[in-house]
Order: structure tokens, then sequence, then C-alpha cells
């Protein structure tokens, strides 16, 4: 059976998950779009030469006859609302990160989705798919550093335009190390502070750019998070990991090195779309794949949406107080607690 997707959103993500469906995997096609800008819908189907219908709204798509599963691909405060529409048609559901932009709306969800009683949702976390991730997913698991000590990341962009805000900075932007560092390490967060540096003179006004987050886990691995959005050398994304008996560290993307003229130069990129391409792609056949089998979903569940709202609640909050702000987790209910694999490919 061919899963016949309908995506809510047809911006930028939307888009690029629209042309990855019709155009590089399989066992899925895009039938049904919607947005509350039609013109950007139509555009996306034009752009890409998809055939598909255009619905008025997030309703009338999730309960159309020809609509199997959903791309919930619209901005973060839509999501919410439509991802429950869907639990209640009972129709799986891909959504863009983050889940909710509450930690009580990814509870809502959770609960939506336990009384349904099957895992029905995929949360947008794709760095769990990125090879260079998985890697550093076994080094951990097989101990081969010992346990995990501190943690430096960065997450670095050359720009970003007018409307990003400095808690975007958490909420759009730190997120996914949030996200991928809990899923690595295992390990819930405690405790969270956030520092500013010196600012950035590509920053506009409004913009506190860099900032570092000082995050603290139960077992007590310190993590220094930078994150740089105006920093215009590219696109790049940093973690090293110190253990008790070595370091282990993501690796860097692939390009060509080349001798020229007295120096050595490898390329950085530019781009969020094309760093994690590959990623992207695992994610949504991934979901392809088990939706048509009709399977409980693996991938990265409402729980893991939730644990992302709690702490960027408490880096927003300690982003105002300068203070360390505790993170407070909820137990994670027995329905969330199937065992990840880290190849679900
Ligand atoms: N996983 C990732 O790496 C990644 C990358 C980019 C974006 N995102 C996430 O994807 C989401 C979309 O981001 P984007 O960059 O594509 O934004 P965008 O602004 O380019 O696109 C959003 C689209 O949703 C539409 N929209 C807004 N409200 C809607 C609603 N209620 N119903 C239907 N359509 C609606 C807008 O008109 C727009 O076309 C965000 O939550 C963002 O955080 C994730
Ligand atoms: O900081 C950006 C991230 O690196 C991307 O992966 C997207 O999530 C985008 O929405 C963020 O603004």
């Amino acid at each position: 059976m061919s899963v016949r997707i309908g995506v809510i959103g047809t911006g930028a993500i939307g888009k690029e998950h629209m042309k990855r469906v019709e155009q590089r995997l399989s066992g899925a096609k895009i039938t049904a779009v919607t947005d509350v800008n039609p013109a950007a819908a139509e555009e996306a189907l034009h752009e890409l030469g998809i055939k598909a219908n255009f619905y008025p709204n997030d309703q009338a798509l999730i309960d159309a006859e020809e609509v199997d599963a959903i791309f919930v691909t619209s901005i973060g405060p839509a999501h919410e609302a439509t991802v429950r529409k869907a639990i209640e048609a009972g129709k799986y559901v891909f959504c863009e990160k983050p889940l909710s932009v509450t930690a009580k709306g990814c509870k809502t969800i959770m609960q939506d989705e336990m009384e349904y009683g099957k895992r029905i949702v995929q949360v947008g976390f794709m760095r769990q798919f990125d090879k260079g991730y998985e890697q550093l997913k076994q080094a951990i698991d097989s101990k081969v550093i010992g346990e995990p000590l501190m943690i430096k990341c960065a997450h670095r962009a050359p720009e970003v335009d007018a409307a990003y805000t400095t808690d975007m900075a958490i909420t759009d932007t730190l997120i996914h190390e949030i996200n991928i560092l809990h899923w690595l390490l295992a390990d819930n967060y405690v405790s969270v502070q956030v520092l500013y540096p010196r600012k950035n003179k590509h920053a506009l006004p409004h913009l506190r750019d860099p900032q570092v987050i000082l995050l603290e886990t139960e077992s007590g691995v310190l993590i220094q998070a930078e994150v740089s959005v105006n920093i215009k050398y590219g696109y790049d994304i940093q973690c090293e990991i110190v253990g008790e008996e070595g370091i282990v560290s993501l690796p860097e993307t692939e390009s060509l090195k080349i001798r020229h003229n007295g120096k050595q130069s490898t390329d950085v990129l530019q781009d969020w779309k094309v760093r994690f391409q590959d990623a992207y792609d695992k994610e949504i056949q991934v979901f392809i794949n088990q939706v048509a089998k009709q399977e409980a979903l693996q991938g990265p569940s409402a729980w893991e949406g939730y644990v992302a709202a709690v702490t960027s609640d408490a880096c927003l909050k300690a982003q105002e107080s300068g203070q360390r702000e505790p993170i407070e987790l909820e137990s994670m209910p027995a329905f969330y607690s199937t065992e990840r694999k880290v190849q679900l490919l």
C-alpha cells in the first residue's frame, strides 16, 4: 500500500518533506495539502510539480478519505490543536518540533494518544537519524570512553531573519540539542542557567546572540551548549563528549580537502536543509514504513516532545532570571517506555 499523506503547512520544511516523499523516498505520495495561506500551498504544489488536492483547513484535510497520515509542518503554536485532531480521527501524525509550545500541551497530546491506545505520533527530532549522532550513541552505550562527564556543543547558523527573537534561540534552535543530548545520555536534566557573552555585532538590536546554556543532568553530567545564529561562516553543529577514559566527537561533515596556494581547506555547510538531509529522509522513511504496516511508531515520541518542552520552559525562565533554574519532569508513563532501537531502517 502506498501511504497517502496530507500536509498541513507548506512553508520551508513542509516543502522539503513533500519533495523528499515524492522524489527520494518510497512507499508514499502526497495527496492533500492545506495552509492558512492558500497561495503558499499552490506555490509549493506548482514548484514541486505535485498533483494533490487543496483543503480549506486542517480538520477537512484530516477527515479526507484520501489521507492515511498527516504531516504537521505549520508554525509551532498551531501544532497542538492539529495533532489532537489527527489523534481524534485515528490517523498517524508526523509533527515537526515543537510538538506543542507548552509542556501542558504536550501532556494533553500524550493523554489523547494513550487513550487512543497506540503510538501514532512521531516528533521531528531528526538528529536521532543522523549517522554521526548514531555513532555517538553507540560509542556512549558501549562505554568506550567510560561514563560521560561533560559535553561541549555548539549550534551555529550564519544568519537568521528579523522575526527570530531571543527566546527562539531556545525554542527553535537549542531544542535540537535538548532532545539529542537527552537521547544520547538517557539521563534527565535537572537544572539550567543561561549566560550571554559579548553580543555579536551582526545580531539585530532586539536579539541576544550568542547565548551559552549550561545544563546539568541527574547523574551530574555538565553540558555547555553555545547557540550562535549570526556567525557568518556557516551552519555548523558540534558536539564533544568527555568521558572518564576518553573523548568522542560528532564527525565533521564530509567535504573534499583542497590544498592550494599554500593553504589546506574544506567546505563548511551553510544550511540546515543540506546538513541534515539524510536524517530527514530517514526519519520520514521510518514513519512511512511503520504507517504502511500499521505498527506502533518507534521514532521520537510525544514523551520526547514533552521532555523537550519542560526543558525549554526552564531555559526560557533562566534567560530572564540569569539564575540556575530547576527542571522537573513527571515520570514517564509505561506506554512510552518501549526500548528505542538506534537503527530503525
Ligand atoms: N526539524 C527541523 O530541523 C526543522 C527545520 C525547519 C523548521 N522546523 C519546524 O517546522 C515548523 C515550520 O517551520 P518552517 O521553517 O517551515 O516555517 P514557515 O514559516 O516557512 O512555514 C510555515 C507554514 O505554515 C503555514 N501555517 C501557519 N499556521 C498554519 C495553520 N494553523 N494551519 C496551516 N498552515 C499554517 C504558514 O502559512 C507557512 O506556509 C516549525 O515548527 C519549525 O520549528 C523544523
Ligand atoms: O536553528 C535552526 C535549526 O538548526 C534547524 O534545524 C531548524 O530547526 C530551524 O527551525 C532552526 O531555526
